[in-house]
Protein backbone atom coordinates (compact mmCIF):
# COMPACT_ATOMS: atom_id res chain seq x y z
CA UNK A 1 0.00 0.00 0.00
CA UNK A 2 0.94 3.68 -1.00
CA UNK A 3 2.52 5.22 2.28
CA UNK A 4 1.12 8.45 2.28
CA UNK A 5 3.16 11.66 3.99
CA UNK A 6 2.68 14.83 5.49
CA UNK A 7 5.68 17.17 5.21
CA UNK A 8 5.91 20.45 7.75
CA UNK A 9 8.30 23.09 6.38
CA UNK A 10 8.26 24.06 2.62
CA UNK A 11 12.31 25.10 3.51
CA UNK A 12 15.28 23.59 2.24
CA UNK A 13 15.56 20.16 3.99
CA UNK A 14 11.17 19.71 3.40
CA UNK A 15 11.92 19.94 0.06
CA UNK A 16 14.82 17.15 -0.36
CA UNK A 17 12.95 14.78 2.02
CA UNK A 18 10.07 15.90 -0.26
CA UNK A 19 11.78 14.35 -3.65
CA UNK A 20 13.26 11.38 -1.21
CA UNK A 21 10.08 10.17 -0.41
CA UNK A 22 8.37 10.95 -3.56
CA UNK A 23 11.07 8.95 -4.86
CA UNK A 24 10.86 6.08 -2.54
CA UNK A 25 7.22 5.64 -3.76
CA UNK A 26 5.27 7.90 -0.88
CA UNK A 27 2.41 10.15 -1.75
CA UNK A 28 3.66 13.42 0.11
CA UNK A 29 1.77 16.37 0.72
CA UNK A 30 3.99 19.47 1.49
CA UNK A 31 2.79 22.03 4.02
CA UNK A 32 3.99 25.70 3.51
CA UNK A 33 2.99 28.69 5.65
CA UNK A 34 2.82 31.24 2.24
CA UNK A 35 -0.01 30.85 -0.12
CA UNK A 36 2.28 32.05 -3.38
CA UNK A 37 5.08 29.59 -2.56
CA UNK A 38 2.58 26.88 -2.23
CA UNK A 39 0.77 27.74 -5.90
CA UNK A 40 3.95 28.04 -7.39
CA UNK A 41 4.84 24.35 -6.11
CA UNK A 42 1.72 23.35 -7.51
CA UNK A 43 1.82 24.94 -10.73
CA UNK A 44 5.33 24.49 -11.79
CA UNK A 45 6.52 21.20 -9.66
CA UNK A 46 9.27 22.79 -8.01
CA UNK A 47 9.86 25.46 -5.35
CA UNK A 48 11.66 28.90 -6.76
CA UNK A 49 12.80 29.59 -3.07
CA UNK A 50 14.69 26.39 -1.71
CA UNK A 51 16.57 24.53 -3.97
CA UNK A 52 14.42 25.47 -7.27
CA UNK A 53 16.60 22.63 -9.25
CA UNK A 54 14.12 20.11 -7.84
CA UNK A 55 10.97 19.16 -10.12
CA UNK A 56 9.15 17.11 -7.74
CA UNK A 57 7.39 13.78 -9.37
CA UNK A 58 3.63 14.34 -9.67
CA UNK A 59 2.92 12.66 -5.98
CA UNK A 60 4.21 15.49 -4.43
CA UNK A 61 1.59 18.28 -3.52
CA UNK A 62 1.30 21.15 -1.45
CA UNK A 63 -0.93 23.39 0.26
CA UNK A 64 -1.33 26.02 3.16
CA UNK A 65 -3.96 23.84 5.20
CA UNK A 66 -2.18 21.59 7.95
CA UNK A 67 -5.32 19.62 8.07
CA UNK A 68 -5.22 18.63 4.21
CA UNK A 69 -1.92 17.48 4.66
CA UNK A 70 -2.43 15.28 7.90
CA UNK A 71 -5.41 13.77 6.46
CA UNK A 72 -4.71 9.65 6.37
CA UNK A 73 -0.93 10.22 6.53
CA UNK A 74 0.88 7.62 7.69
CA UNK A 75 3.87 9.45 9.01
CA UNK A 76 4.02 13.50 9.35
CA UNK A 77 7.27 15.17 8.86
CA UNK A 78 8.68 18.22 10.99
CA UNK A 79 11.11 20.20 9.34
CA UNK A 80 10.64 24.04 10.33
CA UNK A 81 13.15 25.74 12.55
CA UNK A 82 13.94 23.87 15.70
CA UNK A 83 12.59 26.96 18.05
CA UNK A 84 9.69 27.91 15.82
CA UNK A 85 7.79 23.95 16.25
CA UNK A 86 6.66 24.20 18.97
CA UNK A 87 3.26 26.11 18.90
CA UNK A 88 2.76 24.69 15.79
CA UNK A 89 2.52 21.26 16.90
CA UNK A 90 0.46 22.49 20.47
CA UNK A 91 -2.20 24.08 17.26
CA UNK A 92 -1.84 20.89 14.95
CA UNK A 93 -1.58 18.34 17.47
CA UNK A 94 -5.87 16.89 17.16
CA UNK A 95 -4.93 16.85 13.35
CA UNK A 96 -2.78 13.30 13.08
CA UNK A 97 -4.87 10.24 13.75
CA UNK A 98 -3.53 8.03 16.85
CA UNK A 99 -1.68 5.56 14.39
CA UNK A 100 0.59 8.54 12.24
CA UNK A 101 4.47 8.40 13.24
CA UNK A 102 5.45 11.54 14.05
CA UNK A 103 9.08 12.55 12.29
CA UNK A 104 11.48 14.98 13.33
CA UNK A 105 13.79 16.36 10.47
CA UNK A 106 14.96 19.52 13.30
CA UNK A 107 19.12 19.34 14.27
CA UNK A 108 18.17 21.63 17.44
CA UNK A 109 17.20 21.83 21.04
CA UNK A 110 14.95 24.28 22.18
CA UNK A 111 16.29 27.57 24.11
CA UNK A 112 14.61 27.82 27.81
CA UNK A 113 13.77 24.12 28.31
CA UNK A 114 16.92 22.25 26.44
CA UNK A 115 14.39 19.29 25.08
CA UNK A 116 15.44 17.37 21.89
CA UNK A 117 13.00 17.80 19.08
CA UNK A 118 11.48 14.03 19.29
CA UNK A 119 10.99 15.41 23.42
CA UNK A 120 9.02 18.49 22.42
CA UNK A 121 7.04 16.05 20.14
CA UNK A 122 6.34 13.92 23.22
CA UNK A 123 5.56 17.25 25.13
CA UNK A 124 3.41 18.78 22.76
CA UNK A 125 0.99 15.76 21.52
CA UNK A 126 1.35 13.13 24.05
CA UNK A 127 2.37 10.76 21.44
CA UNK A 128 3.73 7.54 23.31
CA UNK A 129 8.05 6.98 22.27
CA UNK A 130 6.76 3.78 19.70
CA UNK A 131 4.83 6.95 17.55
CA UNK A 132 8.44 9.23 17.53
CA UNK A 133 10.97 9.03 14.93
CA UNK A 134 13.86 11.05 14.32
CA UNK A 135 15.96 10.91 10.66
CA UNK A 136 19.63 12.43 11.30
CA UNK A 137 22.76 11.90 9.23
CA UNK A 138 25.38 13.78 6.90
CA UNK A 139 22.17 15.38 4.66
CA UNK A 140 23.24 18.46 3.07
CA UNK A 141 20.32 19.23 1.06
CA UNK A 142 21.94 20.43 -2.02
CA UNK A 143 23.56 17.33 -2.09
CA UNK A 144 20.23 15.05 -1.87
CA UNK A 145 18.48 16.70 -3.96
CA UNK A 146 21.52 16.18 -7.20
CA UNK A 147 20.37 12.52 -5.75
CA UNK A 148 24.13 12.46 -4.47
CA UNK A 149 24.49 9.03 -2.45
CA UNK A 150 24.15 9.68 1.07
CA UNK A 151 23.46 7.56 4.17
CA UNK A 152 21.36 8.84 7.05
CA UNK A 153 20.12 7.39 10.20
CA UNK A 154 16.05 6.40 11.37
CA UNK A 155 16.10 6.55 15.44
CA UNK A 156 12.89 5.46 16.62
CA UNK A 157 12.63 3.77 20.22
CA UNK A 158 10.38 1.02 18.11
CA UNK A 159 12.40 -1.13 15.77
CA UNK A 160 9.54 -1.83 13.89
CA UNK A 161 8.03 2.08 13.18
CA UNK A 162 11.91 2.97 12.38
CA UNK A 163 11.08 0.46 9.66
CA UNK A 164 8.22 2.19 8.66
CA UNK A 165 9.72 5.17 8.08
CA UNK A 166 13.54 3.25 7.01
CA UNK A 167 10.96 2.00 3.95
CA UNK A 168 9.81 5.24 3.59
CA UNK A 169 12.58 7.25 2.63
CA UNK A 170 15.10 4.31 1.19
CA UNK A 171 16.05 5.05 -2.16
CA UNK A 172 18.92 4.16 -4.54
CA UNK A 173 20.57 7.36 -3.49
CA UNK A 174 19.39 7.81 0.06
CA UNK A 175 20.33 4.49 2.16
CA UNK A 176 18.74 5.08 6.23
CA UNK A 177 19.76 2.49 8.77
CA UNK A 178 17.95 2.22 11.61
CA UNK A 179 19.01 2.87 15.78
CA UNK A 180 16.62 2.64 19.19
CA UNK A 181 19.09 5.21 20.24
CA UNK A 182 17.03 8.39 19.28
CA UNK A 183 19.00 10.58 22.20
CA UNK A 184 22.49 9.85 20.98
CA UNK A 185 20.89 10.23 17.05
CA UNK A 186 19.61 13.75 17.82
CA UNK A 187 22.17 14.83 20.20
CA UNK A 188 25.15 14.10 17.43
CA UNK A 189 22.89 16.34 14.63
CA UNK A 190 22.54 19.31 18.02
CA UNK A 191 26.02 19.22 18.34
CA UNK A 192 27.62 18.84 15.41
CA UNK A 193 26.10 22.26 14.11
CA UNK A 194 27.91 23.98 17.01
CA UNK A 195 31.21 22.46 16.11
CA UNK A 196 30.16 23.58 12.50
CA UNK A 197 30.46 26.84 13.29
CA UNK A 198 33.51 26.98 15.66
CA UNK A 199 34.98 25.12 12.48
CA UNK A 200 33.39 27.82 10.10
CA UNK A 201 35.52 30.73 12.48
CA UNK A 202 38.87 29.11 12.21
CA UNK A 203 38.30 28.77 8.42
CA UNK A 204 37.35 32.29 8.53
CA UNK A 205 40.15 33.40 10.17
CA UNK A 206 42.57 31.65 7.67
CA UNK A 207 43.69 28.34 9.86
CA UNK A 208 44.75 25.57 8.81
CA UNK A 209 43.45 21.88 8.70
CA UNK A 210 45.09 20.67 11.43
CA UNK A 211 43.00 23.64 13.54
CA UNK A 212 39.42 22.05 11.90
CA UNK A 213 40.50 18.51 12.38
CA UNK A 214 41.35 18.89 16.57
CA UNK A 215 38.31 20.63 16.65
CA UNK A 216 36.25 17.76 14.89
CA UNK A 217 37.94 15.61 17.33
CA UNK A 218 37.47 17.31 20.28
CA UNK A 219 34.04 18.50 19.57
CA UNK A 220 32.93 14.62 19.20
CA UNK A 221 34.33 14.26 22.32
CA UNK A 222 32.14 17.05 23.81
CA UNK A 223 29.05 15.61 21.96
CA UNK A 224 29.53 11.75 23.51
CA UNK A 225 30.00 13.05 26.75
CA UNK A 226 26.76 14.78 27.15
CA UNK A 227 25.29 12.05 25.45
CA UNK A 228 26.22 9.35 28.07
CA UNK A 229 25.19 11.68 30.22
CA UNK A 230 21.84 11.73 29.15
CA UNK A 231 21.80 8.28 28.00
CA UNK A 232 22.98 7.67 24.67
CA UNK A 233 25.18 4.36 23.43
CA UNK A 234 28.43 6.49 23.07
CA UNK A 235 28.83 4.21 20.19
CA UNK A 236 25.80 6.06 18.46
CA UNK A 237 28.09 9.32 18.41
CA UNK A 238 30.61 7.49 16.55
CA UNK A 239 28.21 6.67 13.88
CA UNK A 240 26.05 8.76 11.00
CA UNK A 241 24.22 11.02 12.91
CA UNK A 242 27.48 11.77 15.16
CA UNK A 243 30.79 11.34 13.22
CA UNK A 244 29.31 11.21 10.15
CA UNK A 245 27.75 14.69 10.66
CA UNK A 246 30.05 16.74 12.08
CA UNK A 247 32.28 15.98 9.17
CA UNK A 248 29.66 16.77 6.18
CA UNK A 249 28.60 19.89 8.11
CA UNK A 250 32.39 20.97 9.20
CA UNK A 251 34.06 20.46 5.58
CA UNK A 252 30.78 21.82 4.00
CA UNK A 253 30.28 25.02 2.12
CA UNK A 254 27.02 23.71 1.49
CA UNK A 255 26.45 24.02 5.37
CA UNK A 256 24.86 27.01 6.73
CA UNK A 257 26.22 26.49 10.03
CA UNK A 258 30.08 25.93 8.80
CA UNK A 259 29.26 29.45 6.77
CA UNK A 260 27.22 31.34 9.40
CA UNK A 261 31.24 30.66 11.38
CA UNK A 262 32.85 31.38 8.91
CA UNK A 263 31.74 35.11 8.56
CA UNK A 264 32.58 35.67 11.96
CA UNK A 265 36.07 34.23 11.61
CA UNK A 266 36.39 37.12 8.49
CA UNK A 267 35.11 39.71 10.75
CA UNK A 268 31.79 40.54 10.29
CA UNK A 269 29.89 41.26 13.36
CA UNK A 270 27.08 38.67 14.37
CA UNK A 271 24.33 41.03 13.15
CA UNK A 272 26.30 41.15 9.95
CA UNK A 273 26.76 37.33 9.88
CA UNK A 274 22.79 37.34 10.95
CA UNK A 275 21.92 39.13 8.24
CA UNK A 276 23.73 37.42 5.35
CA UNK A 277 22.11 34.12 6.67
CA UNK A 278 18.61 33.98 4.49
CA UNK A 279 18.53 29.81 5.86
CA UNK A 280 17.99 28.53 9.45
CA UNK A 281 21.49 27.56 11.06
CA UNK A 282 19.96 25.75 14.36
CA UNK A 283 23.58 26.40 16.12
CA UNK A 284 23.32 30.07 16.44
CA UNK A 285 19.70 29.59 19.04
CA UNK A 286 20.54 26.16 20.07
CA UNK A 287 24.43 26.49 20.92
CA UNK A 288 22.88 27.86 24.32
CA UNK A 289 20.68 25.38 24.78
CA UNK A 290 23.59 22.62 24.45
CA UNK A 291 25.56 24.92 27.19
CA UNK A 292 22.33 24.76 29.20
CA UNK A 293 21.94 20.93 28.66
CA UNK A 294 26.14 20.52 29.62
CA UNK A 295 25.65 22.71 32.64
CA UNK A 296 22.79 20.71 33.96
CA UNK A 297 24.48 17.55 33.75
CA UNK A 298 27.59 18.64 34.96
CA UNK A 299 29.73 17.68 31.51
CA UNK A 300 32.70 19.75 30.49
CA UNK A 301 32.25 21.65 26.65
CA UNK A 302 34.58 24.10 26.43
CA UNK A 303 34.07 24.26 22.46
CA UNK A 304 30.34 25.05 22.94
CA UNK A 305 30.86 27.61 25.53
CA UNK A 306 33.53 29.38 22.88
CA UNK A 307 30.98 29.57 20.29
CA UNK A 308 28.46 30.74 22.83
CA UNK A 309 31.25 33.58 23.63
CA UNK A 310 31.51 34.65 20.16
CA UNK A 311 27.81 34.55 18.89
CA UNK A 312 26.12 35.42 21.60
CA UNK A 313 28.85 37.30 24.21
CA UNK A 314 30.48 39.05 21.83
CA UNK A 315 33.71 37.96 22.52
CA UNK A 316 35.97 38.25 19.27
CA UNK A 317 37.52 35.02 17.72
CA UNK A 318 40.93 35.94 18.43
CA UNK A 319 40.69 35.82 22.11
CA UNK A 320 37.94 32.87 22.00
CA UNK A 321 40.73 30.72 20.27
CA UNK A 322 43.49 32.01 22.32
CA UNK A 323 42.15 30.98 25.52
CA UNK A 324 40.64 27.47 24.34
CA UNK A 325 44.53 26.83 23.41
CA UNK A 326 45.66 27.90 26.91
CA UNK A 327 43.75 26.18 29.16
CA UNK A 328 45.26 23.68 31.72
CA UNK A 329 46.66 20.87 29.68
CA UNK A 330 45.17 17.38 30.31
CA UNK A 331 44.97 13.55 28.97
CA UNK A 332 42.77 12.94 26.11
CA UNK A 333 41.07 10.47 28.38
CA UNK A 334 40.03 12.89 30.85
CA UNK A 335 35.86 12.90 31.25
CA UNK A 336 35.63 9.61 28.41
N1 LIG B 1 19.04 21.94 4.89
C1 LIG B 1 19.67 20.83 5.21
O1 LIG B 1 20.60 20.43 4.53
C2 LIG B 1 19.23 20.05 6.42
C3 LIG B 1 19.56 18.71 6.50
C4 LIG B 1 19.21 17.97 7.61
C5 LIG B 1 18.49 18.59 8.64
N2 LIG B 1 18.16 19.90 8.54
C6 LIG B 1 17.37 20.48 9.65
O2 LIG B 1 16.04 20.70 9.17
C7 LIG B 1 15.45 21.81 9.86
C8 LIG B 1 14.90 22.78 8.85
O3 LIG B 1 16.01 23.29 8.13
P1 LIG B 1 15.92 23.82 6.65
O4 LIG B 1 17.25 23.64 6.06
O5 LIG B 1 14.76 23.28 5.91
O6 LIG B 1 15.71 25.36 6.97
P2 LIG B 1 15.16 26.48 5.99
O7 LIG B 1 15.54 27.77 6.60
O8 LIG B 1 15.56 26.20 4.61
O9 LIG B 1 13.58 26.30 6.09
C9 LIG B 1 12.90 26.48 7.30
C10 LIG B 1 11.42 26.40 7.03
O10 LIG B 1 10.73 26.66 8.27
C11 LIG B 1 9.68 27.59 7.99
N3 LIG B 1 9.38 28.34 9.21
C12 LIG B 1 10.23 29.12 9.92
N4 LIG B 1 9.57 29.68 10.94
C13 LIG B 1 8.30 29.25 10.89
C14 LIG B 1 7.14 29.46 11.67
N5 LIG B 1 7.16 30.25 12.73
N6 LIG B 1 6.01 28.84 11.30
C15 LIG B 1 5.98 28.03 10.25
N7 LIG B 1 7.03 27.78 9.45
C16 LIG B 1 8.18 28.38 9.78
C17 LIG B 1 10.21 28.48 6.88
O11 LIG B 1 9.16 29.11 6.20
C18 LIG B 1 10.92 27.43 6.01
O12 LIG B 1 10.01 26.80 5.15
C19 LIG B 1 16.57 22.39 10.74
O13 LIG B 1 16.40 21.92 12.04
C20 LIG B 1 17.84 21.84 10.13
O14 LIG B 1 18.88 21.69 11.08
C21 LIG B 1 18.50 20.64 7.45
O1 LIG C 1 23.40 23.54 6.49
P1 LIG C 1 23.49 23.04 7.90
O2 LIG C 1 24.69 23.54 8.63
O3 LIG C 1 22.20 23.24 8.64
O4 LIG C 1 23.69 21.45 7.82
C1 LIG C 1 22.78 20.71 7.05
C2 LIG C 1 22.70 19.26 7.48
O5 LIG C 1 22.36 19.15 8.84
C3 LIG C 1 23.92 18.47 7.17
O6 LIG C 1 23.71 17.12 7.50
Amino acid sequence: MTCRVAVYGAGSWGTAFSLVLADAGCEVTLWGRRAELVDAINSTGSNPDYLPQVKFPAQVRATTNPAEAARGADIAVFAVSAQKVRPLLEQWRPLWEPRTVLLSLMKGAELGTGLLMSEVIAETTGARPDRIAVVSGPNLSAEVVDRMPAASVVACADESTAAVVQTACHTSYFRPYTNTDVVGCELGGVVKNVIALAVGVTDGMGLGDNTKASLMTRGLAEATRLGVAMGADPMTLGGLAGMGDLVATCSSKLSRNHSFGARLGRGLTVEEAQAATTQTAEGVASCRAVQELAERHGVEMPITHAVVDMVHNGREPQDVVRELMSRAATSESVGR
